[in-house]
C-alpha cells in the first residue's frame, strides 16, 4: 500500500527503543519528502527545526512561528514517514499552561518528543550573541508543566539550556541537573565551544544528552562516533539538508535566469523515476486499481 495509507509512525514508543538500542543521529528533515530521503538513507528518527520551519517560509529563528504552525508541519512529517520526529518547541510558545497545550497538540500531531529552552521570549538561534536567559526556577515550572500535560508517558521532554554562552558552562552544568532533578528525560546543552566544553559537560551531567552539531555556531563539528565515545545518547544536525538545498535553489534559479534554460542544470536535478520511486508512487496507481476492482 501508498505510504498514505499504511505509514504508521513509530513515535515516542519508537523513539525510546532507539533510545536504549544506542547512539541516535537525527538529521533534520523540514517536510515529507525531505523525511522520506533521511529515512531512506538509513536515518531512524529525524528532528523538526524551530529555525527551519521558519525559514521555509522565509522568516527569522526569532519566535514568529506559531505552535498551530509548528504541529501541521509535524503532522505532515509523521503521516508519511515512520521514523520518529523530535520537535523544537523553542520557549514551549509561553509560559507553563501554554507549555502544557503545546505538549498536548505536538503529541496529538505525532511528535515523539520536544525540547524546551530556558531563553526569554523573543528567543534567539543559542548560537547567536545577545540572548537573555530565564530563572532556572521558570524553566523548572514548564519542565513540570511537559511531564505532567503528556498523555503518553514515553512522549521525550528534552530541556535545553541556553545558559553557556550568557554565564558559562558551569551555570549550564548546574542548570541541567536541576532541570533532569524537576524530570526532563534528556539534556541538550546549546552552544558549547570546544571539544573540552563537551567532554566536560558530558562529565558532569548524568542523564541522556543530546548535542547540537549545527553549522556555522559556536560548536566544533564532532562527527557522532567521537559524540558517542564522549558519553553523548545523541545528535542532531538541525539545518544540514536544509542549507544545501537553499545552496542549490540558488545556483539553479540564478543559472535558469542567466541562461534561459535549465540543460546546463540536469545533472543536478533528482530524475522523475528516481523521485517516484522515493515516494513510492506506484503504490498509489496500485492502490487506486485495487479499489476500482472493488467496485
Ligand atoms: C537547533 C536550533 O534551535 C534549530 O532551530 O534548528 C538552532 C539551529 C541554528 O540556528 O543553527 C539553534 O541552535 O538555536
Ligand atoms: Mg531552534
Amino acid at each position: 500500500m501508498s505510504r498514505m495509507r499504511d505509514n504508521v509512525n513509530l513515535g515516542p514508543r519508537g523513539f525510546r527503543e532507539l533510545m536504549k538500542a544506542g547512539f541516535i543521529s537525527i538529521p533534520g528533515v523540514f517536510d515529507g519528502i525531505s523525511a522520506i530521503l533521511a529515512e531512506r538513507a538509513g536515518f531512524k528518527a529525524g528532528y523538526l527545526s524551530g529555525s527551519a520551519v521558519a525559514g521555509v517560509m522565509g522568516l527569522p529563528d526569532l519566535s514568529v512561528t506559531t505552535l498551530t504552525e509548528v504541529a501541521f508541519e509535524v503532522q505532515k512529517i509523521t503521516s508519511i514517514t515512520p521514523i520518529p520526529i523530535i520537535v523544537d518547541a523553542d520557549t514551549g510558545f509561553g509560559e507553563t499552561m501554554n507549555v502544557s497545550r503545546t505538549v498536548r497538540l505536538l503529541e496529538r500531531s505525532g511528535a515523539a518528543g520536544m525540547h524546551l529552552e530556558d531563553q526569554v521570549l523573543p528567543k534567539r538561534c543559542g548560537h547567536l550573541n545577545g540572548k537573555k536567559i530565564v530563572e532556572p526556577d521558570e524553566m523548572i515550572k514548564k519542565i513540570i508543566s511537559a511531564t505532567q500535560s503528556r498523555k503518553d508517558p514515553d512522549f521525550v521532554i528534552i530541556a535545553r539550556t541556553d545558559a553557556r554562552s550568557v554565564n558559562g558552562i558551569d551555570d549550564a552544568i548546574e542548570r541541567a541537573n536541576s532541570y533532569i532533578e524537576a524530570g526532563a528525560d534528556v539534556i541538550f546543552s546549546e552552544a558549547l565551544e570546544s571539544h573540552d566544553e563537551f567532554r566536560k559537560f558530558a562529565k558532569s551531567v548524568k542523564a541522556p544528552l543530546l548535542a547540537n552539531m549545527t553549522e556555522f555556531g559556536k560548536s566544533p563539528l564532532i562527527s557522532t562516533e567521537d559524540l558517542e565515545k564522549m558519553g553523548y545518547s545523541m545528535a542532531i544536525f538541525p539545518l544540514t539538508a536544509f542549507r544545501a538545498t537553499l545552496k542549490t535553489m540558488e545556483t539553479v534559479y540564478g543559472k535558469l535566469f542567466r541562461e534561459g534554460t535549465q540543460t546546463g542544470l540536469m545533472d543536478m536535478l533528482m530524475t522523475r523515476s528516481d523521485f517516484y520511486s522515493n515516494i513510492g508512487y506506484q503504490q498509489y496507481e496500485n492502490d487506486e486499481r485495487e479499489i476500482l476492482d472493488r467496485s
